[in-house]
């Protein structure tokens, strides 16, 4: 984990459990845990907004949402402004994301893919850096 950076997580009911893993590999004066706390069932949006509003005003530097399929964390975050959030179910697309389309937040489908499977897919979003050049141009078009 890079030393200084700040990071944001959230999960609904069907991510707890992976969330509660991916906590275990960020110091805890890095990190920003806004929920849910328990497997008990929950609204995805009701942790997937904290977390994207702790990212787009820069409280956090990048943002980790999990659910059951990613889609509903991944829907509801990309609804802000400064958010690009991307679903990563494998190493590489956490690496294009980050390289690629500068994504700051990385959304995990907790029901699709293992635990050890997330822990590589942040890790890897986390050492990679926005490639800039011709992907800026393009990122900067996202925003109507
Ligand atoms: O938003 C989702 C579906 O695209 C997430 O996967 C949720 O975790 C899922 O909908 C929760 O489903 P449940 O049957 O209420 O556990």
């Amino acid at each position: 984990m890079k030393e200084g950076l700040k990071i944001a997580i959230g999960a609904d009911h069907a991510g707890f459990d992976y969330k509660q893993a991916l906590l275990a590999d960020i110091p805890a004066d890095q990190l920003k845990d806004f929920g849910t706390y328990s497997n008990t069932s929950v609204d995805y949006p009701d942790f997937a907004h904290p977390v994207a509003s702790a990212v787009e005003s820069g409280e956090c530097d990048l943002g980790i949402l999990v659910c059951g399929s990613a889609n509903g964390v991944a829907i509801t975050a990309n609804k802000h402004q400064g958010i690009r959030a991307a679903i990563c179910w494998n190493e590489e697309l956490a690496v294009l994301a980050r390289s690629h389309n500068n994504a700051n937040i990385v959304c995990i489908p907790a029901r699709f893919i293992s635990i050890d499977e997330a822990k590589k897919i942040v890790q890897a979003f986390f050492a990679t850096e926005f490639e800039g050049g011709r992907h800026a141009t393009r990122v900067g078009k996202i925003s109507c």
